[in-house]
């Protein structure tokens, strides 16, 4: 089955014109296979809309869920019940109800995550790294490296590192090509966990800027930021979480 079969499908709901992911009654739960099979509940009917241009810091207590929902929103946990509904392209696809390769295709076009570690390999350099989803998506070579070395630029990563590997880069740093890597695609949809937990002061605020300016070209942010500055310059509204 492909992608453009599941399109024919929308959600139950008439949503607005600039709704961009619309995630409605997740439950989401782990069983601790080698711990007596216990079962943990973690999210209880979660609700989500976000528009275009919009920007919602999920927030609440440690351990109260956030990142178990991003990593539901981005297919990586499979959720127990619920919908997931992406605009993608100009149709609505449900991710709950995708084929592990349909996810790889809206991860490639539709939805980035900018995950607080990078995964590093070595030998390859950061400009490879932060390079590989504009290569997948078929964009030439010297367009994706001149859109990455803008990004380096702006986020002040040392030129002199470009070339090497980021095994050996600092937390920052690391955290710096991340950034760069999802940023450099036309995402309309960001999930962000913690993206600038590693950096300083003026690094933060570049990135507050860059994805300031991502919310004005009509991406749809959700996020995780422990900073309130961050947070307070970024986001629209919260989505508040409590321990079940
Ligand atoms: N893969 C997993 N297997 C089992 N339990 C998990 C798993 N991932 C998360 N949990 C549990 O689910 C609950 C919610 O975790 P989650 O990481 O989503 O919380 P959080 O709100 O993001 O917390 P924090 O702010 O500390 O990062 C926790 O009790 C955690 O132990």
């Amino acid at each position: 089955m492909t992608t453009q079969k599941l399109t024919t499908q929308k959600p139950s709901i008439e949503l607005s014109a600039d709704t961009l992911l619309y995630a409605t009654g997740i439950n989401k739960s782990f069983t601790l296979h080698n711990q007596g099979r216990i079962n943990l509940p973690v999210l209880n009917n979660a609700n989500l809309e976000v528009k275009a241009g919009e920007c919602v810091a999920l927030t609440g207590q440690s351990g109260s869920g956030k990142s178990t929902l991003m990593k539901s929103l981005y297919g990586n946990y499979g959720v127990d019940r619920g919908e997931i509904w992406l605009k993608h392209h100009d149709n609505w696809v449900d991710l709950v109800q995708l084929k592990p390769h349909q996810v790889i295709e809206i991860r490639q076009k539709t939805i980035g995550y900018v995950s607080q570690f990078l995964r590093v390999i070595p030998r390859v350099s950061a400009l490879d790294v932060a390079a590989e989803p504009l290569l997948e998506l078929g964009i030439d070579v010297d367009r994706a490296y001149q859109k990455i070395k803008k990004l380096f630029s702006l986020l002040n990563l040392p030129e002199r590192l470009w070339q090497l590997s980021p095994t050996t880069f600092s937390g920052g740093e690391k955290q710096r090509v991340n950034i760069a890597r999802a940023l450099a695609v036309d995402y309309p949809i960001f999930l962000l966990d913690e993206p600038t937990s590693a950096l300083d002061a003026k690094n933060r605020q570049v990135v507050v800027e860059l994805l300031t300016e991502k919310k004005s070209q009509g991406c749809a942010l959700i996020g995780i930021f422990h900073d309130e500055e961050v947070r307070n310059n970024l986001c629209t509204r919260e989505l508040r979480f409590d321990i079940n």
